[in-house]
């Protein structure tokens, strides 16, 4: 279902696309960044196909992605990540939205970083512990206290998504606002 509710500006579009020519698009960032959400919409904008790497991994391991740290562990869940991101990133052009903890894994990194053009959506802690705590989904936030645990890996992760090709504010505005400032950072980022 196409959540844009005003058609995103097509030239934009166009100089998005010129730029990105057939690249992948990798979103990466913290857990409520909106990488899922605004990734589907970019996808969408440029007509190009997304995949989520951990509905990817749903898919392919049947099972969720709580169970699957219950059961295996991160260590496990993280080569299961590698192996499944190398398999997407191999063909495109797509649009990637990855787990917030993949750019983080140096194997994952590798790949993503050969694998296309990333985008950043760096949040500030409150914007992301208010679309988070909406949902029990993300196994890393089940603490004592999750919103410490979640600026906790903003110090710890931050400097490395810095490294993106791109960095894009994540703010509550609306999803195809949201949209317009990833294609335009791809578009200037062609002149660069
Ligand atoms: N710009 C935005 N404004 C308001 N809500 C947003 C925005 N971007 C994402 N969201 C919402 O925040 C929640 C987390 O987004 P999601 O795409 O799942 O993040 P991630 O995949 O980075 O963890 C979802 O409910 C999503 O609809
Ligand atoms: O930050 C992380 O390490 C994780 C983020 C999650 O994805 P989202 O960023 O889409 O929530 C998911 O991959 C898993 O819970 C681990
Ligand atoms: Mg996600």
């Amino acid at each position: 279902m196409n959540d844009v509710t005003e058609p995103v500006s097509a030239t934009l579009v166009e100089r998005a696309k010129r730029a990105l020519g057939k690249r992948n698009l990798v979103f990466i960032g913290l857990m409520g960044a909106g990488k899922s959400a605004i990734g589907r919409l970019t996808a969408q904008a440029l007509g190009v196909p997304f995949v989520d790497s951990d509905h990817e991994i749903e898919r392919v391991s049947r099972m969720t992605i709580s169970d699957l740290f219950a059961t295996y562990g991160e260590e496990e869940f993280r080569a299961l990540e590698a192996r499944v991101l190398k398999r997407l990133l191999r063909s495109g052009p797509r649009v990637v939205s990855t787990g917030g903890g993949a750019y983080i894994n140096e194997r994952s990194r590798r790949h993503i970083k050969r694998g296309g053009l990333t985008v950043w959506l760096n949040a500030e802690l409150d914007v992301l512990w208010e679309r988070v705590n909406k949902r029990d989904t993300r196994p890393l936030l089940k603490t004592e206290n999750p919103k410490q645990t979640l600026e906790n890996l903003m110090r710890a992760r931050y400097p490395i998504y810095a490294e993106a090709d791109l960095t894009v504010l994540s703010r509550d505005v609306k999803k195809e606002a949201m949209v317009e400032e990833v294609l335009a950072a791809i578009a200037d980022h062609q002149k660069a």
